[in-house]
């Protein structure tokens, strides 16, 4: 496992105030990454950017082979270098089907797509994505219909359209049930597979099923970082984000 992403000392502040403080912090390709912290740790911010939304006061954030300085590219350019970013409010397109909803997310994607086998090519890669999100089923149904999780799924499936390099998902499981919430996880894992996945969570339970290294945030920096049963069993951690509540 290479690095992928490398955020080196990167500060950010608004109005004076240190969101992001030094921060410091390697992905590798592939690997699936956890994100914690309490609120106002900076956790938002940091995607922000990841994906050039924000623009970092010093600091670098390289990327790939060639260790490009993402702070100096555009926020399209970002996204065209294999960056995609799941918000936690799922954003689909409610009056189309899901069928329709993958085939959108797959058009302008880059892909061994020519004229003579287009169509069938993007039949089967829409039948793929919808197996990865376990939306076989509802193809023909329109997106409006889906449940709360159905519709985070068929997000993660048209960001998988794109076949980004990099994943960045937050708070997947606000809202879900405990059985979408399983799911979820396993479509996680499943795509950290073969690319970067950072998921940023609250909900404890669902970072323990992801099974992955976990990094605390607080403060804009990096707390703690390792397995699970190490963070938490970090007397830091415990004093500033478990204990509390
Ligand atoms: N555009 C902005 N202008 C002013 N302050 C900001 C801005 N964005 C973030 N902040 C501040 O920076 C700090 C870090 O915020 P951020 O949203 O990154 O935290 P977070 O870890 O995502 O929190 P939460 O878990 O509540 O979403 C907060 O104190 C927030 O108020």
């Amino acid at each position: 496992m290479s690095a992928l992403l490398e955020v080196s000392g990167v500060s950010k502040s608004f109005d004076g105030f240190k969101a992001i403080d030094n921060l410091s912090f390697a992905i590798g390709e592939p690997e699936l990454r956890a994100v914690i912290g309490p609120n106002g740790a900076g956790k938002t911010t940091f995607m922000d950017l990841v994906t050039g939304k924000t623009r970092p006061d010093s600091g670098t954030i390289r990327w790939g082979e060639l260790s490009r300085d993402l702070t100096r590219l555009s926020e399209s350019r970002i996204a065209r270098e294999g960056i995609g970013r799941k918000f936690q409010k799922p954003t689909v397109f409610e009056d189309q089907t899901v069928w329709e909803n993958l085939r959108l997310a797959l058009k302008g994607t880059r892909g061994p797509l020519t004229v003579l086998t287009y169509r069938r090519d993007r039949a089967e890669r829409i039948a793929a994505l919808a197996e990865e999100v376990g939306l076989s089923d509802h193809l023909a149904r329109r997106a409006g219909e889906l449940s709360h999780g159905q519709k985070q799924w068929l997000e993660i499936g048209m960001l998988l359209a794109a076949e980004p390099r990099l994943l960045l998902v937050d708070e997947p499981a606000a809202g879900m049930t405990s059985a979408e919430r399983e799911r979820t996880t396993a479509m996680l894992v499943e795509a950290a597979k073969t690319r970067a996945v950072v998921v940023v969570e609250h909900d404890m339970e669902f970072v323990a099923r992801l099974n992955c290294r976990v990094t605390v945030l607080h403060e804009g920096r990096v707390l703690a970082e390792g397995s699970l049963a190490h963070v938490t069993a970090d007397a830091q951690v415990i004093d500033v984000y478990l204990g509390r509540g």
